[in-house]
């Protein structure tokens, strides 16, 4: 009998191939390939070529001494802009836009952050453990007026066990793709649909993965509990900056942050 079908792993459950046609393969490939490379912010080469440019000592005290508040603000922008980008990229993956609006937002609140990790993992160097951030790379410390350094290095970790597997930007693509149409999210209406999606996404990514011999990958991705767990984290550390400063995140963050991020407060 097959696996309950919401443990998500990415171990290849049997599936029937019936599921989708090897036409249907290719196109749905083609699709989630080019989804991605036309809505990432920046291109992978451009990520590379700048990836031993390091901020340098008094740049990296300049961030260091920003008040908490105005760092906050900062990094929420640019969150928020490479967000819309992947609320691009949601529109562009075949049968996203089918679905009905509750289950796309629900997707979107679930999965933008998740995404945006794993997009994160193209602009990190594990070698150096630094980041893309602002035209250079950043290490940790650089984010230290945040005062979320454990959500920072919880990001860092993350990015890094990605960086070692060394993904292609197809490998992303898929990776990005079934982690945003995961039928097991919470007040899905049409779960059917979604898990529909999900299994095609599925039997494709097998399908690359066997041709470019990289099926070893499959047991060395992160588990979907350890993305959700760095989302659950930032909410945390969202709410303690709400308590330190009431009022900023309401007057001074982009609406689509709020909107995924922030619940509205309970007038009861
Ligand atoms: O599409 C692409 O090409 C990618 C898109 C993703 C880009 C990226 O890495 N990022 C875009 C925004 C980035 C980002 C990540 C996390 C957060 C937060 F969690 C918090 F601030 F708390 F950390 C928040 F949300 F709470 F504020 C804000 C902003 S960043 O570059 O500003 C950055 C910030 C902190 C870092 F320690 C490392 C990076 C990450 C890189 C380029």
């Amino acid at each position: 009998a097959m696996e309950p079908y919401c443990n998500l792993s990415f171990s290849s459950c049997l599936l029937p191939e019936s599921v989708i046609s090897a036409t249907e393969l290719e196109l749905l490939t083609q699709n989630v390939v080019l989804a991605h490379q036309e809505t990432c912010q920046f291109r992978q080469e451009n990520l590379h070529v700048l990836r031993w440019e390091t901020f340098s000592t008094p740049e990296m005290q300049s961030f260091h001494h920003k008040p908490m508040d105005q760092m906050w603000e900062r990094c929420v922008c640019h969150v928020t802009d490479a967000i819309q980008y992947i609320v691009e990229f949601a529109k562009r993956l075949s049968g996203f836009m089918d679905l009905n609006p509750n289950d796309q937002i629900v997707l979107l609140k679930a999965g933008a952050m998740e995404l945006l990790l794993l997009r994160m993992s193209r602009a990190f160097n594990c070698y150096n453990s630094t980041v893309y951030f602002e035209g250079k790379y950043a290490q940790l410390e650089l984010f230290h007026s945040l005062g979320c350094i454990d959500l920072i290095s919880a990001m860092f970790d993350f990015c890094h066990i990605l960086g070692v597997l060394n993904l292609s930007e197809h490998e992303i693509a898929f990776y990005s793709a079934m982690t945003l149409l995961d039928p097991c999210r919470p007040w899905l209406q049409d779960k059917q649909k979604v898990e529909t999606l999900h299994r095609k996404l599925q039997v494709a990514f097998r399908h690359l993965l066997r041709r470019t011999h990289r099926e070893g990958i499959i047991s060395k991705l992160p588990h979907k509990e350890r993305l959700s767990a760095i989302c659950q984290l930032h909410l945390e550390k969202l709410n303690v900056f709400q308590q330190m400063y009431p009022g900023i995140a309401w007057e001074r963050f982009p609406p689509l942050y709020k909107e995924l991020f922030i619940s509205e407060p309970d007038n009861s």
